[in-house]
């Protein structure tokens, strides 16, 4: 079967945007908003129980996916809980956790994971960007951008399209491709 349409679970919009650029003309890119739990656990638990919890909501195939910031001064916390940290604690506190230490080394981990349907087994394709921790640069509109710097810009100040070549989603959505094109086995 080829899948040439596909349903992104997500409520941010950036992602959904960036999701869109990427996957260009490989696939259209269907989205719903629908509001699914998220579990604690590792990343991969998460990610997994998103897409299995979306597949339920919907009652078909869904493609969800998770973003983790992982600082490795601290054994890569806040990881899946970085929105929590983010809303918390904003640009500056997530600075400030880290003042204490000298290595600010952080990665950028996007995990997608797709779901055939209620009680399927989700399959996930995880992407990694290694970057630091710095000061806010650049504009203000998604997320942690401003302050995780990739080769001395933050994501925020680069070209959308050139965040979108080396990002940890373009990472993670390379395997997706790959997997797309080798139908899906
Ligand atoms: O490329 C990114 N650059 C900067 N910030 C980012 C990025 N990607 C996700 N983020 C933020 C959004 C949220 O604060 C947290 C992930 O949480 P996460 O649950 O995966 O995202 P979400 O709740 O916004 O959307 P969803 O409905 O897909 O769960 O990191
Ligand atoms: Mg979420």
């Amino acid at each position: 079967m080829t899948l040439t349409k596909i349903n992104f679970i997500t409520g941010n919009k950036n992602k959904l945007s960036e999701v869109r650029s990427i996957l260009g003309n490989v696939i259209e890119v269907d989205n719903q908003a629908v509001d699914v739990p998220e579990i604690q656990g590792t990343i991969e638990e998460i990610a997994k129980e998103k897409a299995t919890r979306a597949a339920e909501a919907i009652n078909g195939p869904a493609l969800t996916e998770d973003t983790a910031l992982e600082f490795r001064a601290l054994k890569g916390l806040p990881g899946p809980y970085i929105k929590s940290f983010m809303e918390a604690l904003g640009h500056e506190g997530l600075n400030k956790m880290l003042d204490g230490f000298e290595d600010r080394s952080a990665e950028a981990v996007c995990t997608f994971a797709f779901c055939r349907g209620p009680g399927e087994e989700p399959i996930i394709f995880q992407g990694r960007t290694a970057g630091s921790i710095v000061r806010p640069r650049g504009p203000t509109n998604f997320g942690w951008d401003p302050i995780f710097e990739y080769e001395g810009q933050t994501y925020a100040e680069m070209e959308k399209e050139a965040k979108n070549k080396i990002s940890h989603r373009y990472k993670a959505l390379e395997k997706f491709q790959k997997w797309l094109a080798e139908g899906q086995q």
